[in-house]
């Protein structure tokens, strides 16, 4: 479980992360989603002990990261899969983690394995690792230490929608066992399939927070009609949130609610249904806009 307590860090008068309090817990994927800026980096950096926080504390599996003893045989974290060493051979850069970690020379062939690096993959150099290979590479040292957590930021990039698919399996799997695990996207379609919980975070900030059935199951229904400023006219008179855009209107209404207020104004409907991860989407651009660093709104 990774429990964050008012996490804050400030750069002079910048706020990166801006007393953030939320819980990752064991069994589930969640994912911190938010637009490049928000602060999901800082904010894992400071649950590796990476970066100090200003104020607030991180307690990854009841502790402090740098009070657990030996980390990476219960904490797997991947922040930038750029950042290996380029000169190494994949195989290289394991053995020394290996080697960190007190492991056996098993452990190595056995992450290369999970990760779909073969042998040949594991005697190249880094540098010649496409952006997919390192993702894997980063992956898999995470892996090594069969840890019960695995902190990863944008784990995603890079990988191909054979390798997002394995991801997520892979993910999905460790969760299932029992594992916490937090990763960050700034893509809300990358992560909605796979995570059971989410944390949305804009300009340092959690601006929603819950299940992801929570999430979608709140977010009403979308409307099309021939008149869409009519009928959102008609479910806020009717006490809802509507909103027009082109010829759909968005609402906080149910579908049956949307059905009633379209007959009694009159309006015809071209198509209705629940929002589902439309409305997540929605949400998610809602919410981000406002706290997207300028030009990141979208
Ligand atoms: N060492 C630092 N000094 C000053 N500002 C920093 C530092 N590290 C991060 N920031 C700022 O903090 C804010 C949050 O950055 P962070 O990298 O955590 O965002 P992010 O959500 O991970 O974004 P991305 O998806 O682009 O990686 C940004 O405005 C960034 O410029």
């Amino acid at each position: 479980m990774i429990v964050t307590e008012n996490l804050t860090k400030r750069y002079g008068a910048m706020t990166a992360v801006d007393d953030v309090s939320f819980v990752a817990r064991a069994g589930a994927v969640t994912g911190f989603l938010g637009p490049n800026g928000a602060g999901k980096s800082t904010a894992m950096r400071m649950m590796t002990a990476l970066t100090p926080p200003t104020s607030g504390r991180a307690l990854v599996l009841g502790r402090e990261y740098r009070d657990i003893p030996n980390p990476g045989r219960h904490v797997g974290v991947m922040l930038d899969a750029s950042a290996q060493h380029v000169g190494r051979t994949g195989g290289e850069v394991l053995r020394l983690v290996a080697m960190q970690l007190g492991l056996g020379k098993d452990a190595v062939p056995a992450a290369l394995a999970r990760v779909g690096l073969s042998a040949k993959e594991a005697d190249r150099r880094v540098r010649n690792y496409s952006l997919g290979m390192r993702q894997r590479l980063g992956l898999a040292g995470a892996l090594l230490g069969d840890p019960q957590v695995l902190i990863l930021d944008e784990p995603a990039n890079g990988l191909d929608p054979q390798g997002i698919h394995w991801m997520r399996t892979l993910l999905r799997d460790f969760a299932d066992r029992g594992g916490t695990v937090l990763l960050s996207s700034h893509l809300l379609h990358e992560v909605e399939i796979v995570a059971d919980e989410l944390v949305m975070i804009g300009n340092g900030r959690i601006v929603a927070q819950g299940s992801k059935a929570e999430l979608l199951g709140s977010r009403g229904s979308i409307a099309r009609s021939l008149d869409a400023p009519a009928l959102a006219g008609a479910l806020v008179a009717a006490g809802f949130e509507a909103r027009p855009d082109r010829d759909a209107v968005h609402t906080a209404a149910s579908t049956d609610e949307v059905g009633r207020a379209a007959l009694a104004s009159g309006v015809v409907l071209t198509e209705l249904r629940a929002a589902g991860s439309d409305g997540l989407e929605e949400m998610f651009l809602q919410l981000t806009a406002d706290h997207a660093r300028e030009g990141d709104a979208r």
